[in-house]
């Protein structure tokens, strides 16, 4: 039915590069943008240059065809909505880039969309919101730029978009869809904007087209498998288009792949790091793009596994071209820019250029392989391991591996050595004599220019660490008379020390290294830089202890120890993979109970440890869920149950699906939890799971995502919903995430609302009960 592919597809390739910029410029124009620093103009010329920058590099580093429109101003998804036309009325704006900002962001007036993971990843995408009667009309104008600036240069690209099933599959209903619809049924629709896309790119003179199928990844039911061929077989069957590669990554295909194999799709993308070999044979006649190189890591790859790899799918399939396992988004930018790391431990990285120098070498030595050279390499094993050489490279100063005999079962709290949690909620009533709802925080406060301004100094040698410690201190006293002046109940020290909640840790444990430039882009402006972790953990000494018990020196009210879970600590790090990953998990969680133990000792009567990762490791198909969830939980138990039962443990959850894992969060065993709710909309509190949920639950009041302040009836409305699923005495009143992102004038703005609509949801306290739990607090 197509014609034949105009060129073969290129021999190396990459699924996407990052884009935010080498040493973050998008998200220097992107914030100038919005705070009206910058014009528009100025918005676009960065995003143009910084497009050249990635093909003359890609090119440079020997790619031929590299990819196009991997660029985003904000998310890839969000760039799809547009594309199809799938904009909220609320959200329409008059430039392209606006709405995408509104959107994404939210305005004065009208509510962002949400925002979740990609993946197992900790990049986040934007939720589009699909209704029975959402419009789709294409707007080709981004994609199509893209290839004509490039074509412009002289290149030659390939278009990059969201296919039609991961899209309808990662979209949720749209406000006041009937119950029984799904974004799916919009399938034939959306393929119809789809084709006209395509048609679109034909007449561009596009050779190839690469549509983004991670969704296939994941556990497909009979009718989403429908949509796959559905999709694929009516946009084969279009007269007039570009050849089309369908990309999956982060696992296998499983039952996805003789599916597409049975399309006219010209070439399929398999992720061979995460994924195997199984049922690749299937694919013969058509381009297999193999994912040999890590997307996800900064480990160099090993060569003999790659090749044995790509020897093997040429032998059952035919044709293989070598790719990256996904987008290289997930890793910093060049290796190059890091002259500070030990250079035993710098032999063994590759970030996203070194990986398109392996990808381009890899496909010289396939081109010289003789065929069937090599012995295919086993199914259902890792087909690419890290290099051989991955021994530590700190040698351990000590036993480091935690004996999991010691850890105690999930299903026996007592035996981590805390009573049971009734017995503690009352140990804890007694010892910190809250009221009902109380008002908290998620631990920091914002993160002004000042303090990011001291912490270059120090690093630079201009500051002197006493003079850095004053600043942090002062910052300290600040926040805390700012909550007391607000009425806040249990308050935090604001974490002005820390960078970042992950690196922060890294910077001081043993076994982590940390980067100067390897920023990775988190969501829309933000980027974190992962730490690698590449050698046994361990603490040398206190960490968080001395800020704390400042902190607290500061006030008579409680103040809360802020921790990062030993998930979270890794789920966000680069990790080795030479010891199973729970090993790794459990290394940390020692360290975080020592912790523990120090705040406790130093008086310290509250002790946050965040989880914000737990959801996004779980495994994408179901088949290894219940495994990670058993020992995640564990490990999160090992690390807090040192704390005696008047010490109450909060934990946090943020934007993660935190309703999937419900059960798992409840065996966590701590006393609070804080989740993400105002950002969508409350959508958690009408879980049934929510209802059962036996201890203090923090359902976030405001969205810290946004720039719009709640009002106290907006705060009000939220609490009186969850009041309706949630008794009083275990409800908390706080935030959906930290302040970091949001000014003082918002976040003093936001938490006065808070307090406001807590005191006025309280039910009235008789004045004797106020003064014995005035008392109480004295004596702490
Ligand atoms: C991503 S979760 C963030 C938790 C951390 N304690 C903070 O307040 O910033
Ligand atoms: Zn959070």
């Amino acid at each position: 039915m197509t014609a034949a592919p105009p060129q073969p597809f290129p021999a190396a390739t990459i699924l996407g590069y990052p884009r935010i910029g080498p040493r973050r410029e998008l998200k220097r124009a992107l914030e100038a943008y919005w705070d009206g620093r910058a014009t528009l103009g100025e918005l676009r010329r960065t995003g143009a240059e910084l497009r050249e920058r990635t093909w003359k590099r890609l090119t440079g580093l020997g790619l031929r065809t590299p990819p196009s429109n991997t660029f985003s101003l904000y998310d890839q998804v969000l760039d799809t909505a547009l594309l199809l036309g799938a904009v909220p009325a609320r959200h329409r704006a008059g430039t392209d880039e606006d709405t995408c900002f509104a959107m994404a962001r939210g305005t004065g007036a009208a509510a962002p969309l949400r925002m979740t993971k990609w993946f197992d990843t900790n990049y986040h995408y934007i939720v589009p919101e699909i209704g029975p009667d959402t419009a789709f009309a294409l707007h080709a104008a981004k994609p199509v730029s893209e290839v004509r600036q490039a074509r412009a240069l002289g290149l030659e690209t390939r278009p990059v978009v969201i296919g039609p099933v991961t899209f309808l599959l990662l979209a949720q209903a749209a406000p006041g869809s009937p119950a029984s619809f799904t974004p799916l049924d919009r399938l034939a629709d959306v393929l119809t904007a789809y084709e006209r896309l395509l048609a679109a790119l034909a007449a561009e003179g596009v050779g190839w087209v690469q549509l983004d199928e991670p969704a296939l990844v994941t556990d497909l039911g009979g009718a989403e498998l429908a949509a796959v061929r559905t999709a694929y077989e009516r946009l084969g069957a279009l007269a007039d288009r570009p050849a089309l590669f369908v990309a999956s990554y982060f696992g296998s295909l499983g039952q996805a792949l003789p599916v597409l194999a049975g399309t006219p799709v010209e070439a399929v993308g398999v992720d061979l790091v995460r994924g195997d070999l199984t049922g690749v044979e299937a694919l013969a006649g058509k381009t297999v793009v193999a994912g040999v190189v890590s997307g996800r890591d900064v480990w160099r790859a090993d060569r003999e596994r790659a090749l044995a790899a790509l020897l093997a799918v040429r032998e059952r399939a035919g044709h293989v071209v070598v790719s990256t396992s996904c987008s290289l988004l997930h890793v910093p930018y060049d290796l190059e820019a890091e002259t500070g790391l030990d250079p035993a431990l710098r032999r063994r990285l590759a970030f996203a250029d070194q990986k398109v120098s392996e990808v381009v070498e890899l496909a010289a030595l396939l081109d010289s392989a003789p065929a069937r050279a090599v012995p295919a390499a086993p199914d259902r094993t890792r087909a690419v391991p890290a290099a051989p050489d991955r021994t530590p490279v700190h040698a351990p100063d000590r036993a480091p591996v935690h004996d999991p005999s010691d850890a105690p079962a999930v299903a026996e709290p007592e035996r981590a050595g805390r009573s049971p949690y009734g017995v503690r909620t009352a140990a804890q009533a007694a010892h910190l004599g809250l009221p009902p709802l109380p008002v908290t925080t998620i631990g920091s406060f914002p993160q002004t220019g000042e303090l990011r301004a001291a912490r270059a100094a120090l690093a630079a040698g201009e500051l002197d660490e006493g003079a850095y410690e004053e600043r942090v201190r002062a910052e300290i006293a600040q926040v805390i008379a700012l909550q007391e002046r607000l009425g806040l109940d249990v308050l935090v020290h604001g974490e002005p020390e820390r960078n970042d909640m992950v690196q922060y840790f890294a910077e001081h444990l043993g076994g982590f290294a940390v980067t100067r430039h390897g920023w990775v882009q988190s969501y829309g402006s933000r980027c974190t830089r992962p730490p690698i972790l590449h050698g046994d953990v361990h603490r040398p000494e206190p960490i968080t202890v001395r800020w704390t018990a400042y902190a607290r020196s500061l006030t008579d009210r409680p103040v809360k120890g802020m921790l990062t879970g030993p998930v979270t600590i890794v789920a966000w790090s680069f990790v080795r993979d030479d010891l199973p990953l729970r090993d790794v998990v459990f290394q940390v969680a020692d360290a975080v109970r020592a912790e523990v133990r120090d705040l406790e000792a130093a008086g310290v009567s509250v002790i946050q440890v965040d989880e914000p990762a737990l959801r996004e490791l779980l495994p994408l198909r179901r088949a290894g869920q219940e495994e990670y969830l058993r020992w995640a939980v564990e490990a999160y138990r090992w690390a807090t149950s040192a704390a005696g039962d008047r010490t109450q443990i909060h934990t946090h959850l943020c934007y993660s699906d935190a309703d999937q894992i419900l059960a798992a969060v409840d065996a966590l065993d701590a006393d609070v939890t804080s989740v993400e709710s105002a950002r969508s909309g409350a959508r958690l509190l009408g879980e049934p799971a929510v209802k059962g949920f036996a201890r203090g639950l923090g359902p976030g009041v405001y969205d810290i995502h946004s720039p719009r302040v709640p009002t106290a009836a907006e705060a009000g409305e939220l609490l009186e919903a969850a009041l309706r699923v949630l008794p009083a005495d275990r409800l908390w009143v706080n935030p959906d995430c930290g302040l970091k992102t949001r000014t003082y004038e918002q976040v003093e703005a936001a938490l006065a609302n808070l307090v406001e609509a807590a005191r006025r949801a309280r039910p009235p306290v008789p004045t004797t009960s106020r003064a014995v739990s005035g008392a109480v607090t004295q004596l702490r």
